[in-house]
């Protein structure tokens, strides 16, 4: 019934004959089986006016589309009985076109040629939402002037001229063109990048009683991720899951991890002797055992631990799939969501019910060890959640059931966000080693001269390795894993109503700051006597004001024990194929939430002095 309601559509930018403005019309033109069939059956029951003649149908449909619309800066009309006009007038006043705005054309774009037609209906509604959204928005504004940025097309803004695997890239381009802080319209969305970081801490560190809200992601709550106080809007439920997160993880209290954190890292470097080629797989055990045993105490098996699985389940449902992609498609069509299972396009509501199961045994299933630990086991138990757990008893019933879903939200939200991001860093870094042994050898022979060959790295030793200290920091800038990090204006102000978004992949490509940027050179971050020098990503790679990620002391002090033992152990070099030449490969990216390299070939092997039983009796005694 509705596959072919429109059968195509124009969108054009024309003047005003009387005044010059600026009007942008969208026509829809409407095939022969429209007007023999009922196309108020599809778009709204409610409304549906009576069919009975043609002339009807259009004004039926005209007059729905404006009760969508709800504004009169945006409003549909009749052209013809084929044509339905609906414009958006870009000043105060609505107007009407004097002319045939088909003849007058000035900027065709054919999004019938694009878009399937079943999917016109729909995306015509969605349409002028889009369009009443941002007449708003500007209204909101009150005129303000906008950031310069590249020229929106009508509807879709700019959303065809962004490379969507890698926006920051596109962005970090226009950059040169427009300016550090740029505007861009993706939909009905308003974004406005910042892309140095004096902006970003001038409006999220300095203004951020009103720049530290989240914007809306379509996905984020079908796939369950709203377990994670990350992606919450800015508000008592994000204060109070910040406040129960930040007791643990906090600079002072992050201190006390150390030990299990050094005893993790040891243990990885018998993993990757054991078997190196799962070297993805233990750092995703390492990182998961760090957040485990801080938030549950509980140590994970060194393989194949079912908690261990639970976690990374759950990661892989949800962060692979709930991409910008996908996001939008939800945002545009929500009733994806609903559709019966057997019928096509029901794949993402599939995705979204198995990672929200997962999000659900991640929450409960932890949290049940803890209580059940706590009532009856002799053995006393530290963590975040048996701590939590003793302070709620003093408050009231009421509080506490809001207590206790912060509690296992922040709980949660440990894995979210540190495991992703640790282990996509030591991806990097071991990426970042094969590429460049001359890098490793330099720090081996920092690490002999300063521990000598009889002792493993311990934190007491990271400010006499500079060298070591200068690969995390390239290791964090190189291949920022965080590329984008948004947050929205939760009051009035002149960017109220659009998502601003810290660019940390364009901070980490400034040529004038990082020469060669796309280069691995830790020696950028040494003066020539080979002492450290002031500037560090970590001033940006976490992010800014209330937002700035709570746990970076400890995700600082796992990356540089992890990396300063693997460094201190292991030797990384090229594959070998059947012949014994080398395996040269070009390394590939993936991004959903984050981004991190894809598993690549390469061998890892142990440095001459270092076997399995030397560290096996290192980590007994
Ligand atoms: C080691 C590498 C890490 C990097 C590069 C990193 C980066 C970030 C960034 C960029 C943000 C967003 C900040 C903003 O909106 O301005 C963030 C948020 C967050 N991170 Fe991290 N993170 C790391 C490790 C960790 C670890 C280990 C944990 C947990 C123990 C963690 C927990 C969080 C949480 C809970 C948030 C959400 C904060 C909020 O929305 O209020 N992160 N992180």
């Amino acid at each position: 019934m509705s596959a072919s309601l429109v059968s195509s559509s124009t969108a054009f930018i024309n003047h005003d004959v009387s005044t010059g403005d600026p009007v942008e019309y969208h026509t829809m033109e409407v095939d022969a089986q429209m007007r023999s069939s009922s196309p108020y059956e599809i778009l709204d029951r409610r409304t549906r006016p009576d069919p009975s003649n043609k002339q009807a149908k259009s004004k039926g449909m005209v007059d729905w589309l404006n009760s969508v619309a709800d504004d009169a800066m945006v409003q549909a009309t009749i052209y013809d009985k084929r044509r339905i006009v609906i414009s958006l007038l870009h000043h105060e006043t609505p107007r009407w076109p004097a002319k045939d705005p088909a003849t007058t054309s000035m900027m065709p774009i054919s999004i019938a040629s694009a878009i399937s037609p079943a999917l016109l209906v729909p995306f015509y509604v969605v349409a002028l939402n889009i369009l009443r959204c941002l007449v708003r928005s500007r209204r909101e504004r009150g005129g303000l002037p906008l950031p310069p940025g590249p020229t929106p097309v009508p509807l879709l803004g700019n959303i065809l001229s962004l490379d969507t695997a890698a926006p920051w890239q596109t962005y970090a381009e226009w950059q040169t063109k427009y300016g550090d802080v740029l505007y861009v319209r993706l939909l009905d969305q308003e974004v406005v990048i910042l892309n140095s970081q004096s902006d970003a801490v001038e409006l999220l560190e300095k203004r951020s009683k009103i720049y530290s809200d989240r914007p809306f992601i379509a996905t984020i709550e079908p796939y369950g991720l709203g377990c994670s106080f990350g992606f919450a809007r800015y508000g008592d439920y994000w204060r109070l899951c910040r406040r129960i997160f930040h007791q643990t993880f906090r600079a002072d209290a992050a201190v006390t991890f150390r030990p299990m954190q050094l005893r993790t890292a040891r243990q990885i470097i018998v993993n990757m002797i054991d078997q190196p080629n799962q070297y993805t797989s233990h750092y995703s055990t390492f990182t998961a055992s760090v957040a485990m045993s801080a938030v549950y105490d509980y140590e994970p098996g060194h393989r194949d631990d079912p908690m261990v699985h639970m976690v990374n389940n759950f990661l892989q449902a949800s962060m692979s799939a709930a991409t910008s992609e996908k996001a939008v498609l939800l945002k545009m069509f929500p009733f994806l969501l609903r559709i019966p299972d057997w019928l096509p396009g029901s794949s993402i509501k599939c995705e979204a019910r198995s990672s929200s199961e997962w999000a659900l045994k991640m929450m409960e299933t932890p949290y049940q060890y803890v209580q059940k630990r706590m009532e009856f086991s002799q053995d006393p138990t530290f963590s975040m959640v048996s701590d939590h757990i003793t302070r709620m008893q003093k408050y009231d019933q009421s509080y506490c059931s809001d207590y206790t879903t912060a509690l296992k939200h922040a709980s949660v939200t440990a894995f979210i966000g540190g495991a992703e991001t640790t282990s996509s860093l030591l991806m990097t870094f071991t990426l970042a080693m094969v590429e460049n042994p001359h890098v490793w050898k330099r720090a081996q022979a920092e690490i002999d001269a300063v521990l000598g060959m009889d002792r493993f790295p311990e934190y007491e030793d990271r400010p006499s390795l500079p060298y070591v200290e200068a690969i995390l920091r390239e290791t964090t800038r190189w291949q920022p894993v965080t590329p984008l990090v948004p947050h929205a204006v939760s009051s009035s102000d002149i960017y109220k109503g659009a998502t601003v978004v810290a660019n940390i992949w364009a901070m980490s490509r400034d040529e004038a700051r990082y020469p060669n940027a796309d280069q691995f050179t830790p020696e950028r971050f040494l003066s020539l006597e080979g002492t450290l020098i002031d500037d560090d990503p970590a001033e940006y790679i976490f992010g800014f004001g209330r937002r700035i990620c709570p746990g970076r002391h400890t995700g600082d002090a796992s990356l540089w024990i992890s990396i300063a033992t693997m460094l201190a152990t292991l030797e990384f070099t090229l594959s070998k194929d059947a012949e014994g030449k080398d395996v040269v490969f070009k390394p590939t990216y993936a991004s959903g939430l984050t981004r991190h390299p894809v598993t690549f070939p390469c061998r890892i092997s142990p440095r001459s002095h270092v076997s399995k039983e030397s560290l096996q009796r290192v980590l007994a005694g």
